[in-house]
């Protein structure tokens, strides 16, 4: 639409998705309507729900726990196995009575420090802050389950599930003969399985510069955040357990990238019983997947070299950092594609606030010139003229689009004219948006007052 030089922008107007967006290839297009996608805000409202959701009535579980309230184990607490730093551990969401933030709380059972130094180990760990890594907030010792457990405090975050779970379920059911993909239908897409190797390397790399290791990485440690996002969990966790029994950083940070080495062939064959047939699952992955994933691997495995570390393992997957940048970016496009249509609606909602102030105030009910003349008489005219049309029946017009049209254009002041007529059908007025927005401003202005 032709623009002169001065004119407003046509504020009323959607501006429709930005063409780097509607013009992307079908599997990844989104429709342009007039909010949010059905999928995001379905998948925002559940993370929501995770949030609050409060439904715990095990009354073996503590009321508090330090400044933690609202305790809600997040697995069931009678699975407790003995993982890989070889005690149970149970994990709860609780909310933080100091920040009023949801926070994971993995505890540790039966678990005695013997060493208050230990705690050091927390202070170094919380130095560090990555996107692919659950942050160690706090750790303290309590015996308010009836035991004597540690609490480490990470970053909690809503419907996550471990790796182990998002792909193999949670029975983690796999024919231990076959090395294949038999327990999901497909193989991996290769890209996916790069976009994990270069998130992995990242944080290790973030990691291994501080001079610490993770010690242990297996598809538990691994938290699924989104679609294709991780996050390591457990920071920490070993270093503090054992703390007395310090080893070589430099052959934890090599069993580091073997960690990673050995569930990407997992992960490739579908198996989590791959590794007991790594002849036969690499020739699986070489006839899959393409030289360099396989290479990869090897690297990591150590089977090119002993002396491996992140920097190498990052050169290596460097040509493939475009690729996931490219589709980080993709992603914020949609998102703030997303987010711009939201920008409209937030426009709105303050609108129809003001209306919701200004119109029918029963204290100024018997006051004749507050709804009945004047600015407040067209806005209440203006209201119906928007939300209380009749057809030729007397049906009431429940079109979203006109209301939609009308607010944008109300909003942007425009100075096309409509006709609001009395419910008496006695008189009319023809007044443009750009007066009724100031009618509303001046009356919303009074009240202020
Ligand atoms: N930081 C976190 N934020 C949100 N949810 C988490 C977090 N950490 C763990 N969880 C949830 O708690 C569940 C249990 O976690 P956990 O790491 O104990 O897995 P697990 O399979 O029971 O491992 P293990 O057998 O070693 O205890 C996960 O499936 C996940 O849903």
């Amino acid at each position: 639409m032709a623009r002169l030089p001065h004119e407003p922008l046509q504020y009323h107007m959607y501006s429709g998705p930005p063409s780097n967006v509607a013009n992307l290839p079908p599997q990844q297009k989104h429709i342009g309507h007039f909010f949010i996608s059905d999928t995001l805000r379905h998948e925002l409202t559940e993370k929501n729900f995770a949030r609050l959701n409060y439904t715990s009535t095990d009354p073996s579980i503590p009321n508090e726990v330090n400044q933690y309230h609202s305790l809600m184990p997040l697995e069931d607490t009678d699975r407790g196995t003995r993982g890989a730093i070889g005690y149970v551990t149970v994990v709860y969401k609780a909310q933080s009575s100091r920040d009023g933030l949801i926070y994971a709380l993995r505890r540790i059972e039966g678990f005695r420090l013997m060493n208050e130094d230990a705690m050091s180990v927390v202070e170094t760990w919380r130095k560090i802050q990555h996107p692919n890594i659950a942050s160690l907030y706090e750790a303290f010792t309590t015996t308010v389950f009836d035991d004597n457990s540690l609490v480490l405090v990470y970053d909690y975050y809503p419907l996550a599930v471990t790796m182990r779970d998002f792909y193999f379920g949670q029975s983690g059911m796999a024919p231990s003969g076959a090395v294949g993909p038999v327990q999901h239908n497909q193989s991996i897409p290769e890209a996916t399985l790069w976009s994990y190797v270069i998130q992995l390397a990242s944080a290790l790399s973030t990691v291994h510069a501080m001079g610490l290791a993770f010690r242990t990485i297996t598809l538990e440690h691994i938290l699924m955040i989104d679609k294709h996002r991780l996050s390591l969990d457990r920071a920490g966790i070993l270093d503090l357990v054992t703390y007395d029994m310090p080893g070589n950083v430099t052959q934890f940070q090599r069993e580091d990238l073997s960690c990673i080495g050995r569930i990407l062939i997992i992960l490739a064959c579908g198996n989590l019983h791959a590794l007991t047939h790594t002849k036969e699952a690499l020739a699986f992955i070489q006839r899959t997947y393409s030289a360099s994933f396989k290479q990869v691997i090897m690297y990591l495995l150590g089977r090119l070299g002993p002396g491996r570390n992140v920097e190498d393992l990052l050169r290596i997957v460097g040509p493939r950092i475009f690729d996931e940048l490219n589709a980080q970016q993709r992603q914020n496009d949609l998102l703030q594609a997303e987010l711009s249509r939201e920008l409209e609606n937030a426009r709105l909602v303050r609108l129809l606030t003001k209306f919701g102030f200004i119109n029918e105030r029963p204290e100024f009910n018997r006051e004749a010139d507050w709804s009945e003349t004047g600015d407040r008489y067209l806005i209440k005219l203006f209201r119906d003229f928007v939300f209380h049309q009749v057809d030729e029946h007397g049906r009431p017009v429940v079109d979203m689009a006109h209301v939609l049209t009308c607010l944008n254009k109300l909003d942007a002041g425009v100075s096309e004219r409509v006709m609001l007529t009395s419910r008496d059908e006695q008189s009319c007025l023809i007044v443009s948006y750009r007066d009724i927005k100031q009618c509303i401003e001046n009356a919303f202005h009074e009240l202020q007052q």
